[in-house]
């Protein structure tokens, strides 16, 4: 193949323009992102060879390899991982098909502005390789893929272009060599990157427990020794090359917990796993039993915007006997531990079943187990000593357990009973968020229900007219904001004995003499204005399936409420936003029998149903509830004028 240019994609320009204009001042790190890349090939390379061991043509000594050249003024790295044919080279080197990148490029220009671009943003992007290009004025890539025997040299000055072609590389894997840019080498620069110590200290600082050797040679100059072992004074001096490993090749999580520094702990969680905040928690474990392993898992500090989008995958990576298995395991965590990273070490792990059986495998499901009530404990424990830090783990995580509490139904995992001390829901009282055994523990006496409402805050439940009875008699409310939190409680139905009640659904059904009372008058009410009451829901048909005379309002005039049979309206307005329009409501319109409307609807029905002004009232009583609970009337534009025609009067 002769030489081929090619043009990058644009965000890979965008980026690598970045990258040359060295607007990120933390160079040294893309030593450490080209030895991941090759650490991470031959992780590829190794757990192929598991059931091709041709690959490996005769090469079983995994290595990666740095060749500093002073003279050249080039820093060659070279891996015998599983290399690239054309095809993925130009996809991997050519384009950036993560949508990480573009979210990226949009951070490091927040940290330009903001003056510290010193932040770690590189690799926890994936656009690793691309770094090279800050030090470097050309990267050339050699590599030939395990298995195939073509190999190709990819060239760029980081302007733009590659090229490509054709050449003979006889061991398998990729050696890029990265000629420097003259503030990166000689002895005028601390950059120096050819200089070998630097280079050591780098692999220690970064790269340490990268699991295969990191490799570079040594020559010292030295007297030859005679037969005795005794130094020849007069014999001029001799080179000696040896080879030097440089790492110590021990991972992070087989290290004992109390050698772990919290900076090590939080790089490694960092790199790993492309985060950009501290972990919130860490659970490093070794278990020993009827399954060993070790584990590392980490909630990140702050949630991944997609997190309850389908584009997010979840998992822990898999290790067995410290050999990378698989990335993403997700069976191994109930998927409301979603947002938790980390990885899973054990021996009692097959690396030689597909990865769908090891999936199913009892050991897998036995460790998942315990972790799970591993994080759960824990959870529970920060829930009681400290609860500000567990608040804040509730803003970022709080709705993946309360998905996990209704979805556990549809699952038949029983999640209700794991989670539901874990919830918490703020109050109508103080608008603090409180458990659901801190509500029950201060429940008025006599109070039997947990009472709840639904709204887009809190400002909306506290205007909500059937919010008056509740707050004059001091019965606290949980404010439910989010849409899933109804489902949940609809999941849970009681908790401590005590159901949970909506004020927007059903009857209200306060457990008070005085409501009693109220309840009995407007029974008797709503028989002698049995007509108008049916006259309305024939007006209203196919909006609502009843009109009935409230027991819920004090001075508001109406409202719209639910049949306790079928969804709420919050419900019907989530399964809508979730394109599910099927599930609806079953409204019902409540008036206010004490409310000087109310008075004014009687006489305006006097004069019989099918007057004009009859209409109006019906409609607007309508639309009036449907704002309240802010849901749009189906004509906005009707409604604001009839408000207009009216208010002329
Ligand atoms: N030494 C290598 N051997 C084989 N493939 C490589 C090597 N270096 C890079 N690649 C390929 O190029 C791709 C792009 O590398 P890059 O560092 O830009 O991102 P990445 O490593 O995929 O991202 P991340 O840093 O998120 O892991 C890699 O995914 C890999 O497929």
């Amino acid at each position: 193949m002769a030489k081929e240019t090619f043009e990058f994609q644009a965000e890979t320009k965008q980026l690598l323009d970045l990258m040359v204009h060295s607007i990120y001042t933390n160079h040294e790190i893309f030593l450490r992102e080209l030895i991941s890349n090759a650490s991470d090939a031959i992780d590829k390379l190794h757990y192929e060879s598991l059931t091709n061991n041709d690959l490996l043509e005769g090469d079983t000594a995994f290595e990666i390899h740095l060749t500093p050249d002073e003279d050249k003024h080039t820093l060659t790295i070279s891996d015998n991982g599983i290399g690239m044919n054309k095809d993925e080279l130009m996809q991997n080197l050519g384009t950036i098909a993560k949508s990480g990148t573009k979210a990226f490029l949009e951070k490091l220009k927040e940290a330009q502005e903001g003056g510290s671009v010193d932040k770690d943003l590189i690799g926890q992007f994936g656009v690793g390789f691309y770094s090279a290009f800050m030090i470097a004025d050309t990267v050339t890539v050699v590599t030939r893929k395990a298995g195939e025997r073509e190999a190709y040299k990819w060239e760029s000055a980081g302007d733009g272009q590659y090229t490509l072609e054709t050449c003979e590389k006889p061991k398998h894997g990729t050696t890029i060599i990265l000629t420097l840019g003259k503030e990166f080498y000689g002895g005028e620069t601390e950059e120096n990157y050819t200089d070998k110590y630097l280079l050591e200290s780098l692999v220690k600082k970064y790269s340490d427990y990268i699991r295969y050797p990191i490799t570079m040679d040594f020559t010292t100059k030295e007297k030859p020794k005679d037969a005795d072992g005794k130094v020849i004074e007069d014999a001029p001096e001799e080179e000696h090359t040896e080879t030097r490993t440089l790492n110590s090749m021990q991972p992070l999580w087989t290290r004992n917990k109390s050698d772990i520094k919290p900076e090590e702990y939080r790089e490694f969680f960092q790199h790993q796993f492309y985060e950009w905040d501290e972990p919130m928690e860490i659970f490093h474990s070794r278990v020993e039993g009827n399954v060993e392993y070790t584990s590392l898992l980490f909630i990140p500090g702050s949630a991944p915007f997609n997190l309850y989008y389908a584009d997010y995958e979840p998992g822990v990576q898999l290790y067995s006997r410290h050999v990378f298995i698989m990335d993403k395991c997700k069976d191994l965590l109930p998927d409301y531990l979603r947002f938790v990273k980390g990885l899973v070490d054990s021996p009692d792990l097959s690396l030689n079943i597909s990865r769908e059986l090891l999936q199913q495998s009892r050991e897998l499901k036995l460790i998942g187990r315990n972790l799970e009530k591993n994080i759960l404990k824990t959870l529970a424990r920060k829930l009681d000593k400290e609860r500000e830090a567990y608040e804040k783990f509730w803003a970022e995580y709080g709705k993946s357990l309360k998905i996990g509490v209704y979805s556990g139904m549809m699952t038949g995992e029983n999640n209700v009973d794991k989670l539901k001390d874990l919830l918490l829901f703020m109050s109508s009282k103080d608008g603090k968020l409180c458990t659901l055994k801190e509500y029950v523990g201060r429940m008025k006496d006599g109070q039997e229900k947990i009472y709840y409402a639904t709204g887009k805050d809190k400002a909306a439940i506290d205007a909500l007219p059937q919010m008056e009875m509740l707050r004059d008699r001091d019965i606290e409310v949980l404010c439910m904001t989010d849409p899933v939190d109804e489902f949940a409680v609809e999941a849970i139905r009681e908790y401590d004995g005590k159901k949970f009640h909506s004020i927007s659904r059903g009857d209200l059904d306060l457990e008070d003499e005085e409501f009693k009372e109220e309840k009995k008058k407007n029974e008797d009410l709503a028989k002698s204005n049995e007509g108008l009451l049916k006259d309305m829901k024939e007006l209203l048909d196919g909006k609502v399936v009843d009109v009935r005379l409230s027991n819920r309002l004090k001075s508001g005039a109406v409202c719209l409420v639910a049949d306790a049979a079928g969804p709420s309206l919050a419900m019907e307005q989530a399964f809508a936003a979730a394109d599910n329009p099927m599930l609806k409501a079953r409204r019902i319109l409540e008036i206010n029998p004490q409310h000087q409307l109310f008075a004014k609807l009687q006489g305006i029905h006097e004069a019989g149903k099918d007057t004009p002004e009859f209409k109006d009232y019906c409609k607007m009583l309508y639309d009036q509830a449907l704002l309240l609970e802010g849901i749009m009337p189906d004509d906005p534009a009707a409604f604001a004028n009839k408000v207009a025609e009216m208010m002329a009067k």
